[in-house]
């Protein structure tokens, strides 16, 4: 079993760079077999094994994907397979980004059923509602959903009952080929939102308002392949940002772009966290003490869910009492009960969590229970004491490219194992940890 072992009491120092953005590349890459001519060539794309996951998808549909350290090349200018199916679904709820454009290109597209995960129920009904006023008939049966029209998709107004960022993205690639003009309300607002229909107007797309509330779509007949570069990842760059403020270090953090970040910024300087821009970053100097703040999580540019875990991690090294209200998933705390076992103090009242801190953090065995709680499992382990061994790496995967390697670059006391069974626990620690 791998693990990722991490000593606590290092202050981190130095320089780190954030990755292409997860959320950004993933329907970008959906949105690439819709070019029915040309190739696309991606730069800044992060090696993530959800990455590898819809180059699957996509290389199942035929079509051809070829990776170069950061550069993916995809040509789908030959005829597609219009499914996706449940193994590569299940691994990655992102993958029903590919519906969309299935359904503009081919008028068919049958997609396993993604279900729920371990943040809540999530359900995909505004992306469905999204097609059928563009005029397809959608199917939801064994498991799959099934989506067909006769013709093209037609321009329609769409209102979205919630501003879901997988449902903007999805029916707006869907209108990028659909005949006449689409207007999207109460749109998600997210900074990938705006990558996407960057790089659908690269593709001779005709996408104007995203980043706001209203998008409208000028539905074209064709899009051809395009040269996009992927934006940073905010999520990453946010939870390096933690790990310096949560050691008391000094971390330039390139590629963390202000404007993506203002929240988490604003909030992280509240609790006596220095923030700096500079040229090709943001600069992050931890406190002695940090204080104690509440946040409520909310779609962009509120405060992202995505961060709510690592936040969590920093305010139990927070002198008082701090309150994390979690608006956008019914069940993102599953990793409360795993900072328990490091001795948090936490307290869960409905969508509630109340952090009582400074806590002494102790090391322990940990789960990841989902990627970002992945991280914070590990940020917490920086300044706890003891070894903290964190389990379940396979979600941490799909999100963060090297991340122990990072933090050790950073300073940290930091490695990942793959266990031998015949070790002890701590002989395994000792060894591990004593080359660093
Ligand atoms: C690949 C990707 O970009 N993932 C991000 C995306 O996920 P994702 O696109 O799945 O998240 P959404 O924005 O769709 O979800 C937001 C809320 O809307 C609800 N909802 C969503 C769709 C729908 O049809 N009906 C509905 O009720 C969800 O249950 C949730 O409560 O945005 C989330 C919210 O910022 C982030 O945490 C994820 O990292
Ligand atoms: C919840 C996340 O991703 P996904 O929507 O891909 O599950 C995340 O990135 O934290």
């Amino acid at each position: 079993m791998e693990k990722i072992i991490v000593r606590g009491g290092r202050q981190l120092n130095g320089t780190v760079k954030a990755e292409g953005a997860k959320n950004a590349v993933l329907p970008v890459i959906a949105a690439s077999i819709i070019a029915s001519e040309g190739k696309s060539v991606l730069h800044e794309v992060p090696a993530l094994a959800d990455v590898t996951t819809i180059n699957e998808v996509i290389r199942h549909m035929n079509a051809d994907v070829k990776v170069e350290g950061n550069t993916v090349t995809v040509d789908a200018s030959g005829d597609l397979e219009t499914e996706a199916p449940i193994e590569y679904v299940r691994k990655m709820r992102a993958s029903v980004l590919v519906l969309g454009p299935l359904l503009a290109r081919y008028g068919h597209a049958k997609v396993a059923l993604p279900g729920g995960c371990a943040i809540g129920s999530r359900p995909i009904d505004q992306h469905l509602k999204g097609f059928e006023a563009m005029g397809a008939e959608v199917t939801v049966g064994n498991g799959y959903i099934e989506a067909e029209v006769k013709g093209r998709l037609q321009g329609a107004k769409v209102y979205f009952d919630v501003p879901s960022v997988g449902a903007t993205e999805n029916v707006m690639m869907a209108a990028a080929l659909a005949e006449g003009t689409t207007i999207l309300e109460n749109c998600a607002k997210e900074p990938e939102i705006v990558d996407l229909a960057n790089y659908l107007n690269q593709m001779g797309g005709k996408v104007i308002g995203a980043g706001t509330e209203t998008i409208r779509i000028e539905g074209v007949d064709k899009l051809i392949g395009a040269t996009h570069t992927i934006i940073p990842d905010r999520v990453e760059a946010g939870t390096f940002m933690v790990a310096a403020a949560i050691t008391g270090g000094n971390v330039l953090v390139k590629g963390a772009m202000r404007e993506h970040l203002r929240s988490v910024i604003s909030k992280m300087e509240e609790m006596g966290v220095t923030i700096e821009e500079e040229e090709d970053g943001l600069r992050v100097i931890g406190p002695e003490q940090l204080k104690a703040t509440d946040i409520k999580t909310m779609p962009h540019p509120g405060f992202p869910t995505d961060m709510q875990s690592q936040m969590m991690a920093l305010m139990l090294n927070a002198k008082g009492t701090s309150v994390i209200t979690e608006t956008v998933f019914e069940n993102r705390f599953m990793h409360v009960e795993e900072f328990r076992r490091m001795n948090a103090h936490l307290k869960i009242e409905g969508r509630n969590v109340i952090v009582e801190g400074p806590s002494s953090l102790q090391g322990a065995e940990v789960a990841a229970t989902d990627l970002r709680a992945g991280a914070a499992l590990i940020l917490a382990g920086l300044v706890a004491d003891g070894y903290t061994r964190v389990t379940e790496l396979k979600h941490l995967d799909r999100g963060y490219v090297d991340f122990a390697n990072k933090l050790a670059g950073l300073g940290a006391d930091i490695e990942r194992i793959n266990e031998q069974e015949s070790y002890s626990e701590e002989q395994e620690a000792n060894e591990s940890l004593s080359t660093l």
